[in-house]
């Protein structure tokens, strides 16, 4: 059996098409959706993903106002500009790219979000939202993870899901939407015991862990959908993800691919969020 390979370039162009749409209906109101992307230090993966993130708002047609500060800002300054942002009623997305450098405290500059530009979906009050299923953002990755289930044709409900790696952005909040939509769902860590076994088991295996051949053929049901959210870097600096690609097709019924895969929808939930966003801040 060859298995189906998941396009997420396909699935994500669709999203921002949809996006776009809405984008014209709100401009035909008078608003322009806006998105402040602030970018601190040069990382060159967060200057192409920033990048890439400013392509896909011109696309869309989504105002993008861009922030690069240097490596060694100080924390109070930083926060100083998210402040000044929440304050601005022209912006309403606010998104800090991720990682920051060591002297800043993440989590204090998660917390000092509006929430209600919180496009990345990182702020407790927005987890706490999603957790209790209350309307509000839907994380970028996870939320794009659902999107390439169900748009190559897959469904939820009913099924075993096993979600490998539980950080606090990918990990358990796409266990969290695939419970929504009434999965039955398991989260692996680095200290489950008998991984290959539990993964054997299911319908939907999603691989959010950041390591190279986490999930190989052996690990994977017959006719299983398994996505794969992991980037990383193989021998020859190739891009990969956790799953050994090319292997696991000879047992699984649809398979996600690194690059082409996850990492593009995380850009195209964020440009549906700054939708969401506008239209929340002007009571539509
Ligand atoms: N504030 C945020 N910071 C970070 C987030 C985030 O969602 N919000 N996620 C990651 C990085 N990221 C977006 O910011 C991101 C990662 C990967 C891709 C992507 O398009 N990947 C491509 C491959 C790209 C390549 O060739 O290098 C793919 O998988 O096909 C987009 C966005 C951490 N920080
Ligand atoms: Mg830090």
């Amino acid at each position: 059996m060859k298995a189906q390979r998941i396009d997420g370039k396909a699935i994500s162009d669709q999203i921002k098409e949809e996006a776009a749409l809405e984008a014209q209906k709100l401009q035909r109101q008078g608003i322009t959706p806006c998105l402040a992307v602030v970018l601190v230090g040069n990382d060159p993966a967060s200057m192409v993903y920033v990048n890439n993130k400013k392509k896909a708002c011109e696309k869309v047609g989504i105002l993008s106002r861009s922030y690069e500060l240097p490596e060694d800002t100080e924390e109070k300054d930083l926060l100083a500009l998210v402040e000044q942002l929440n304050m601005d009623n022209s912006v309403h997305g606010v998104l800090v790219q991720l990682p920051l450098p060591p002297q800043i405290d993440e989590e204090k500059v998660i917390l000092a979000v509006d929430p209600k530009k919180d496009v990345d979906c990182f702020h407790p009050l927005n987890v706490g939202l999603l957790h209790t299923g209350q309307k509000g953002f839907l994380p970028c990755t996870p939320a794009g993870v659902l999107e390439l289930i169900e748009r190559s044709g897959h469904t939820i409900e009913g099924k075993r899901c096993v979600v490998i790696g539980r950080s606090h952005n990918v990990g358990k909040p796409t266990a969290m939407l695939l419970l929504q939509k009434n999965g039955t769902v398991t989260i692996c860590h680095s200290k489950t015991k008998d991984l290959k076994g539990i993964c054997k088991e299911a319908d939907i295996l999603v691989s959010a862990v950041g390591k190279l051949h986490t999930v190989t053929k052996d690990m994977v049901k017959e006719g299983a959908v398994v996505i794969d959210v992991g980037m990383n870097r193989n021998e020859n600096g190739k891009l990969c993800g956790d799953v050994d690609f090319d292997d696991v097709c000879e047992v699984a019924g649809a398979v996600s691919p690194v690059p082409g895969g996850v990492g593009l929808m995380t850009v195209a939930m964020l440009m549906k969020n700054c939708i969401t966003a506008a239209k929340l801040q002007n009571g539509l």
